[in-house]
Formats: C-alpha cells, sequence, structure tokens
C-alpha cells in the first residue's frame, strides 16, 4: 500500500487548540502514516513578521503536541532552510524523498484556502500535493466565498477522503465539520493585554508555562 503523508504547515506563533483540533482531524479522517507539523521560517504574508523566535516556536510545538492522538512529528526544514518560506519548495523537497507514488497531504484551514491563488506557483502545488482543508469560524468554504480561479480548481479536484489518501496529488477534501474559534492573533492580543485574559481554553497550559518561563508576548 502507498504511503499517506500528511503536512500541517503555519506561523504557530504560538501554537493553539485550533492547530491540534485540525491535525487530529485529519489524523482521524485521512489516517496518513505520517502527521509532519511544519513551523515557517519567513512567512511571507505575515506582514508583521513572528514575535516568538524559531526556537521557542519549535519548543511551543513540541509541548503542544506532546498529548497529541495524531501521529506528529515536527519538521524544521522551512526554517532550516532560511529565507522567504514558500510552501512550492517544501512540497518539491518532500515529493522527492517520498517518492511519486506517496499520497501527500497539505492541511490548511478555510482561510488560507480562500488566498490560494496568492501563494508561490499556486497552481503547481496540485502537481505536487493533495489538499485537506477545514472549517474555520468567519472563514466561507463555499465557491462563492472562494476567488473564482479556486473555485474553479476546486469543482476540478473535489474528492473523498478516501480517494484523497488514495491519489498522490491533484485532489482536494474539504472537512465541514471543525469548528474553533481560536487564532493566534487572539492570543497573542490576550497575552498582551494588562491584566492578562485568561486564555486557558485556548492553548496547551504547558505552552503557556513556556510562555510565561520565556517572557514571550511581552509588552
Ligand atoms: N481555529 C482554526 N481552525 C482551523 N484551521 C486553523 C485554525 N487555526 C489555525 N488554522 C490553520 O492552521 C494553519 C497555520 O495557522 P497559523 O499558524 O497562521 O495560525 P493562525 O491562528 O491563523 O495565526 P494568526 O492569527 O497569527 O494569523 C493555517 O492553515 C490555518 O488556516
Ligand atoms: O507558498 C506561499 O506563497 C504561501 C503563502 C501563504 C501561506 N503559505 C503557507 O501556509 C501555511 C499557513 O500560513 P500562515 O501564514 O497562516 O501561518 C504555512 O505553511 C505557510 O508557509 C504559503
Amino acid at each position: 500500500m502507498t504511503s499517506c503523508i500528511a503536512l500541517l504547515g503555519g506561523s504557530f506563533d504560538p501554537p493553539h487548540y485550533g492547530h491540534v483540533a485540525l491535525a487530529e482531524l485529519f489524523a482521524r479522517l485521512l489516517r496518513p502514516d505520517e502527521l509532519r507539523v511544519l513551523p515557517a521560517g519567513q512567512p511571507w504574508q505575515k506582514k508583521n513578521g513572528l514575535e516568538a523566535g524559531d526556537a521557542d516556536r519549535v519548543a511551543m510545538l513540541k509541548l503542544a503536541f506532546a498529548n497529541s492522538t495524531a501521529p506528529v512529528t515536527i519538521d524544521t526544514r522551512e526554517i532550516d532552510r532560511h529565507g522567504t518560506t514558500y510552501t512550492v519548495e517544501t512540497l518539491r523537497d518532500v515529493r522527492a524523498e517520498a517518492g511519486p507514488d506517496a499520497s501527500i497531504v497539505f492541511v490548511m484551514g478555510a482561510d488560507q484556502l480562500q488566498k490560494l491563488d496568492t501563494w508561490r506557483d499556486w497552481r503547481e502545488l496540485f502537481a505536487l500535493a493533495n489538499f485537506g482543508v477545514a472549517a474555520r469560524p468567519g472563514y466561507r468554504l463555499d465557491d462563492a466565498a472562494l476567488p473564482p480561479a479556486v473555485a474553479a480548481e476546486l469543482a476540478l479536484r473535489r474528492a473523498s477522503f478516501d480517494d484523497v489518501r488514495a491519489s498522490s496529488a491533484g485532489k482536494v477534501c474539504l472537512a465541514h465539520t471543525l469548528a474553533v474559534d481560536i487564532s493566534a492573533t487572539q492570543v497573542r492580543a490576550a497575552l498582551h493585554a494588562t491584566p492578562r485574559t485568561d486564555i486557558s481554553a485556548r492553548l496547551a497550559p504547558q505552552v503557556l508555562d513556556y510562555i510565561q518561563q520565556h517572557n514571550l508576548y511581552k509588552n
């Protein structure tokens, strides 16, 4: 049987329960052999840059996923590569390593699907991988909410979870059931607020302890 590698890329500044829920959802739906979490080195669309450093984001990711039911590993290739992070480069690398038959599935929330046509070489992405997209509060997944070029690709490529698992690349599956209203922006804002608001429902206690011990997200 061919292998299935799921990839969850992100800034993880900091990692929160929305990320864990997204990973665990696709772990259940796709049953991948591996689920690699990829912290971005320099995510070019985050116009204000990242607040936490690379080593802190990796350390927080390890804590965030320590008790996860998903078969998660943290893959630091985008940090190690230096320079601007483009997913197309990551997918070329992973494809070269995994071989032509492996099913590679890049997982994302609906906010990213809404701007997929702004990604570097976005049409080439479909030749390299499948996509798994989950609903996210505040972002619609229906065609009317998508740029027409993205909606057109989706119409051609929409597939079941099993089809995605069995295909090397080029298919897109949608998971409508996720409804976790948490973002890293909210978490950072709460950590900057004086007095700090309670965010214990948004991220793992181990990640919160790490943030406090390392004086991250201070004004
Ligand atoms: N609550 C959520 N529900 C579904 N997907 C999510 C959620 N939070 C993040 N994601 C997805 O996880 C990936 C990484 O997200 P990222 O690290 O940028 O977190 P974020 O919360 O969106 O950050 P920020 O608020 O700083 O923009 C993206 O594909 C994003 O769509
Ligand atoms: O390749 C691109 O041009 C590109 C543009 C925007 C986002 N991405 C990737 O999408 C993932 C989520 O991005 P972000 O900004 O929400 O953390 C992360 O892996 C980014 O590298 C990739």
